[in-house]
């Protein structure tokens, strides 16, 4: 058994494939607004990361936390990205340091940079011989109000790191759908996350050493347009799919 690690919301779909990989790995605590069905590798707490209290509860003893709670949608209202997605996230920051978390892990989003999508480079930037890339060292440039919520994450980040010495992970996770990429969606194909390098990577989150970084979680996929070298390079990061593989 390893590190104690408390993973917020537990019960979603990055979740499931985190935990479903790695539920021996770690000692899991899970945290959802929602409870959790069926039988768990951990102890499961139902809370709101809005809820400083019930969130500062939930990292005592804790190593480190895989931060996947929020608005997920990209369509989201602001009121909802504002409330669980800056709100919380800035919660569960202050928390770790105040219950002396050593790192944070943070669901960020292809979505905090999908700006970069512009008229003249769509489509050809979904395509494999295209050489536009993203590296993580851009200007967050999104392309919804989600995506504004998720660089408010990894900003909140990068002020949690420097002023109070916290490891931060932003990781831009890309699409992740179970089993095959999304079908007849190129720009979901080009960022397309299988469940099993979803589990590597975030096993690689827990295991490296790093102060502040962003990196791209997205599958080895042939048509990427995010730079996957940050994520080797620092994590270990060596996926094993890739989006090609199921061309027909
Ligand atoms: N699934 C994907 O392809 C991608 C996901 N992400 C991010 O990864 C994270 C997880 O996404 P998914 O698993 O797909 O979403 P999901 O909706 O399946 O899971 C999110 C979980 O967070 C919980 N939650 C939401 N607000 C909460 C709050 N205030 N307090 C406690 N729990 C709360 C929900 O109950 C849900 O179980 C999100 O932050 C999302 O923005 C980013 C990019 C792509
Ligand atoms: O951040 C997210 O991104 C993925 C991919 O975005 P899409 O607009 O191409 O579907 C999305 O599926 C996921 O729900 C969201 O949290």
């Amino acid at each position: 058994m390893g590190e104690r690690v408390l993973l917020t919301g537990a019960a979603g779909r990055v979740g499931r494939a985190i935990i479903d990989d790695l539920a021996d790995d770690y000692e899991w605590r899970l945290l959802d607004r929602d409870p959790l069905a069926g039988s768990q590798p951990g102890e499961v707490v139902v809370a709101d990361i809005t809820d400083d209290e019930a969130v500062r509860e939930a990292m005592e003893g804790i190593d480190a936390v895989v931060h996947l709670a929020g608005d997920p949608r990209p369509e989201a209202p602001w009121d909802s990205v504002l409330a669980n997605n800056i709100d919380g996230t800035q919660t569960v920051y202050e928390a770790a340091v105040e219950t002396g978390v050593e790192r944070v892990v943070f669901a960020s989003s292809n979505h905090a940079v999908s700006a970069y999508e512009t008229d003249d480079r769509t489509p050809d930037v979904y395509r494999p011989d295209d050489e536009f890339r993203l590296d993580g060292d851009e200007l967050p440039r999104p392309g919804n109000l989600y995506g504004v919520s998720k660089a408010a994450g990894e900003t909140l980040g990068r002020y949690y790191h420097d002023a109070h010495d916290l490891s931060v992970l932003c990781v831009r996770i890309g699409n992740l759908t179970k089993g095959h990429p999304p079908i007849d969606y190129e720009r979901g194909q080009a960022m397309w996350l299988s469940y099993r390098d979803c589990a590597h990577l975030f096993d690689r989150s827990l295991q490296a050493e790093y102060g502040y970084e962003i990196v791209y979680g997205i599958s080895d996929n042939d048509r990427k347009y995010y730079s996957l070298e940050r994520a080797r390079e620092v994590l270990g990061y060596d996926p094993r799919d890739n989006s090609a593989d199921h061309d027909d």
